[in-house]
């Protein structure tokens, strides 16, 4: 578990962080969002002591982090951010190694290691080990520094706008994978995004920031449907079906049975809101929907569009 007591971060007269009382508890995934300089990031780099407070202690699993060196305290925390930084002289096993051969971990266990996690992250090792960063895509880059993050098996996970620099589909790509593996190794992991669909979607918790302060924290649904104030329910709320949408998937919508005639299809595990994006770039209001391939049903727009009311 991690604890802010009063956390303050001042910048001569003003504060991008005001007095934050926070926990983030263990094995949940806690979304930090909230608009552009409202002290996320400043938030974030508190907890690992890439900046230091003017006020206030982090604890960590009971610990105060001042207590610690900050090398040795960042060894045992990950930290994803969205420029990833891949060195670009080393491949990508050996960029997924760097931490576990700093730690002197056993070079065999660790190669067997980096081609788990990068096939949790959906990268064939046999295809992927050998490349140097600079023959990946974006989003295959930053599969690559989440695998990198994971590798010496850190309890708790930063990650700054670690999708932000990808384009929608391979957000939502990754978004997905990084779901499965955290609701397999169920890190504590603290995430800043300004994306409010991200943070429904992956979020076990969200805590919503405002001018350095804390607006509210809680579950999702508790910041859709339980706002606490005004700025919440603008921040959250102009199309609060849409965003839930965000965190439902398509085959939720779906009636099963066969289509008329030959459709775009989706895979039934897409988000809800997707498959509405596609609709839209193809200009059709039916989507077949696929299992492993095959078709198994049709989503339309209106099921969409009114949750709640849509098939199976
Ligand atoms: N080194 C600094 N010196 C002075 N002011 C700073 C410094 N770093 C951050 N700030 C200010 O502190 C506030 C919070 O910044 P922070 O980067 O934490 O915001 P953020 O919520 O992460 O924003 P964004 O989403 O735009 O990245 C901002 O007003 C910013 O201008």
């Amino acid at each position: 578990m991690i604890e802010l007591q009063g956390l303050n971060k001042r910048y001569g007269d003003s504060y991008a962080v005001r007095d934050l009382n926070l926990v983030f508890p263990d094995g949940q995934l806690t979304a930090l969002l909230g608009p552009s300089g409202c002290g996320k990031t400043t938030t974030l780099r508190m907890i690992n002591r890439l900046i230091e407070p003017s006020g206030g202690r982090v604890l960590l699993q009971g610990q105060d982090t001042r207590d610690l060196p900050p090398e040795a305290l960042r060894r045992g925390i990950g930290y994803v951010i969205q420029q990833i930084g891949l060195f670009p002289h080393l491949n990508v096993a050996q960029n997924v190694a760097t931490v576990p051969d700093l730690l002197g971990r056993d070079r065999r266990q660790t190669a067997a290691r980096v081609d788990e996690l990068l096939a949790l992250v959906g990268l064939d090792p046999d295809t992927f080990r050998k490349k140097k960063p600079a023959e990946l895509s974006g989003g295959q880059a930053q599969r690559v520094g989440v695998a990198r993050a994971l590798a010496a098996d850190p309890p708790v996970l930063l990650m700054d706008e670690p999708f932000g620099a990808l384009d929608p589909l391979a957000r939502d790509a990754l978004q997905d994978a990084f779901r499965k593996i955290q609701q397999r190794l169920r890190k504590t992991v603290v995430m800043v995004t300004h994306d409010i669909d991200e943070a429904l979607r992956l979020g076990d918790r969200v805590a919503l920031m405002n001018g350095g302060q804390l607006e509210q924290v809680g579950t999702p649904d508790d910041l859709i449907h339980r706002p606490v104030s005004a700025f919440v329910r603008q921040f959250l709320g102009e199309d609060a079906t849409l965003r839930q949408l965000a965190g439902r998937r398509v085959a939720e919508f779906m009636v099963p049975g066969p289509a008329a005639g030959s459709l775009p299809t989706v895979d039934e595990g897409l988000n809800a809101r997707s498959a509405l994006s596609i609709m839209l770039r193809d200009g059709t209001d039916t989507l077949g929907v696929t299992r492993q391939g095959e078709l198994i049903g049709t989503v339309r727009w209106e099921a969409l569009r009114t949750p709640g009311t849509g098939g199976a």
